[in-house]
């Protein structure tokens, strides 16, 4: 009797599970979704392929319904309409969704990546506090320093005759630079091998990464998430080991600190943070630094490596990159013989080539995804986004969409100058609206210090002669290429 009770009980879930996720909501339409997973098998692989494809089928490619298990979602597919949802409907969105992981590493949705609406404008406020009150010139001079190492490094290899593992050292060299910025701990001869300690900083970033899968079902399952909860306090977390390091950095930093004369970043947010509430402090300040830290070296290590594999397989830009970083380089000369953010404005095709790279391979292919905190209507009434969806813009499809670009899938850096795509507003890598990313500025300096020297001090070759590296990427985290080397022949 309890037996067949149990089972009308869970068909009826289920009956009624079904009806919800296929029937309300219909004024979007999407893939038909099953019960309990919904439409998370639908996308599960290749889920930027998959958004691409049905950018082609549902509501004139504006956008689709999901479910991810619970939760409803929405993908943007259209560019005019993410930015309806992202400018014009910016305090409808500027939460983030409620999941286990991201409540694990945000300290209860307390960081800045995973802040939700009850601490986003108050952390964003502090962060970019924290970012203007440095002097600007001790970041550029973090990443020169850096570029100058990772070159001499580069430099060695090449002499040695081995190959140059991009990965590695692309994630050596950002995370050097995020350290220093922000606790003021670069780790010397990083390339050659760290020592034990920094090592563990390094593995403590990794191993999160390979964690960070999207779209699981744990993270969008009601029921579930009290065990997850469970498990990760029994087993730990992957985000313990890095926020165990972070946690003793701000230790340091709180007994040694001069709130008028701020080292560094992580002294700089703990300075504000006290200006307007102690309470909280290491609860956030903790979870903040940790993110900073997750966003950039993934991201930007991700986008040298598309660059790098791209002008590997494209010798013929590769010249003409040279040619136009060596002609400023003589025209403007410097004692460090190196490529400096001055040069930016002299290099129009070196900075419409990064453009492209970002273009093709959106390193956040789907942003980050926001909850709605309230219903609203976009495209003229014509769609209503119900309070609490995920909404997730798929940059990728985006990017690569004839309404917006000629030739969408070719490698064509010149579309980015002097023609009517060059001044396009649909190439948004890094999102829109007042919650984009933090890190844009520091990301692009980044990506043209390192980059331009690299393509001034070398010829980038596959690692087998007349070979092609493969392109095809992988979907996780971020969206990245296989791992690959390269053979780095030094120019004269
Ligand atoms: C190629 C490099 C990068 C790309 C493509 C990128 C892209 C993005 C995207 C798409 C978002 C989501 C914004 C949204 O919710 O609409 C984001 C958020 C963020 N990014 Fe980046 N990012 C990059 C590098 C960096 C770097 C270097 C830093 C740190 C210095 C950084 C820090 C952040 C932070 C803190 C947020 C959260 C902002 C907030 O929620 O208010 N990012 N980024």
């Amino acid at each position: 009797m309890i037996f067949l009770l149990i089972v009308l009980i869970i068909s009826i879930y289920l009956i009624c599970d079904y009806y919800i996720k296929n029937y309300w909501y219909k004024d979007i339409q999407g893939p038909r979704s099953i019960p309990i997973l919904g439409s998370l098998l639908h996308i599960k692989d290749d889920a930027h392929l998959v958004f691409q494809r049905d950018s082609k089928i549902y509501n004139d490619g504006k956008l689709a319904k999901y479910w991810f298990c619970d939760v409803i979602t929405i993908a943007l597919f259209d560019a005019d309409l993410t930015r309806e949802v992202f400018i014009k409907n910016h305090e409808y969105v500027n939460s983030r969704v409620k999941s286990p992981t991201l409540n694990l590493i945000g300290n209860r949705f307390r960081g800045i990546v995973t802040a939700d609406e009850n601490y986003w404008q108050f952390h964003r406020d502090i962060l970019m506090k924290s970012f203007t009150g440095r002097k600007i010139k001790t970041l550029t001079n973090s990443i020169e320093k850096e570029t100058i190492e990772i070159i001499s490094f580069m430099k060695f290899i090449s002499k040695s005759g081995q190959l140059f593992s991009t990965r590695s050292n692309f994630m050596n060299f950002n995370s050097n630079i995020i350290f220093d910025y922000v606790f003021s701990r670069r780790i010397e001869n990083i390339y050659e091998g760290a020592n034990e300690e920094q090592l563990k900083v390094l593995k403590a970033i990794r191993d999160l990464f390979e964690f960070l899968a999207l779209f699981e079902i744990q993270n969008y399952t009601k029921i579930l998430q009290p065990f997850y909860f469970i498990y990760s306090k029994i087993f730990g977390h992957p985000s313990d080991p890095l926020k165990k390091i972070i946690y003793k950095y701000y230790k340091e930093h709180c007994e040694t600190i001069d709130i008028d004369n701020p080292r560094d970043v992580l002294d700089s947010i703990i300075s504000e943070y006290r200006k307007v509430n102690g309470k909280e402090e290491e609860s956030s300040v903790i979870p903040i630094t940790n993110e900073l830290i997750l966003a950039a070296v993934e991201t930007n290590s991700t986008t040298m490596e598309w660059f790098t594999l791209e002008l590997c397989n494209r010798q013929e830009y590769q010249v003409k990159l040279y040619n136009e970083l060596s002609k400023v380089l003589k025209q403007s000369p410097n004692e460090s013989n190196l490529i400096n953010l001055s040069h930016r404005p002299l290099t129009p095709l070196f900075n419409a080539t990064l453009k492209e790279v970002l273009r093709l391979y959106p390193p956040v292919p789907f942003g980050v995804s926001r909850l709605t905190i309230k219903e609203f209507k976009i495209d003229n009434g014509r769609f209503t986004i119900p309070k609490g969806s995920q909404i997730i813009q798929s940059l990728y499809s985006m990017f690569r969409d004839e309404k917006h670009w000629s030739s969408p899938n070719e490698f064509k850096p010149e579309r980015h100058i002097n023609n009517n795509e060059s001044q396009s507003n649909n190439w948004f890598p890094y999102s829109i609206g007042v919650r984009n990313c933090v890190g844009m500025g520091f990301s692009q300096d980044e990506l043209y210090i390192l980059l331009a020297n690299l393509v001034l001090n070398f010829q980038i070759l596959p690692p087998f002669e007349n070979s092609k590296i493969n392109d095809t990427p992988i979907f996780g985290f971020s969206f990245r290429p296989n791992e690959f080397k390269v053979n780095l022949k030094l120019r004269q």
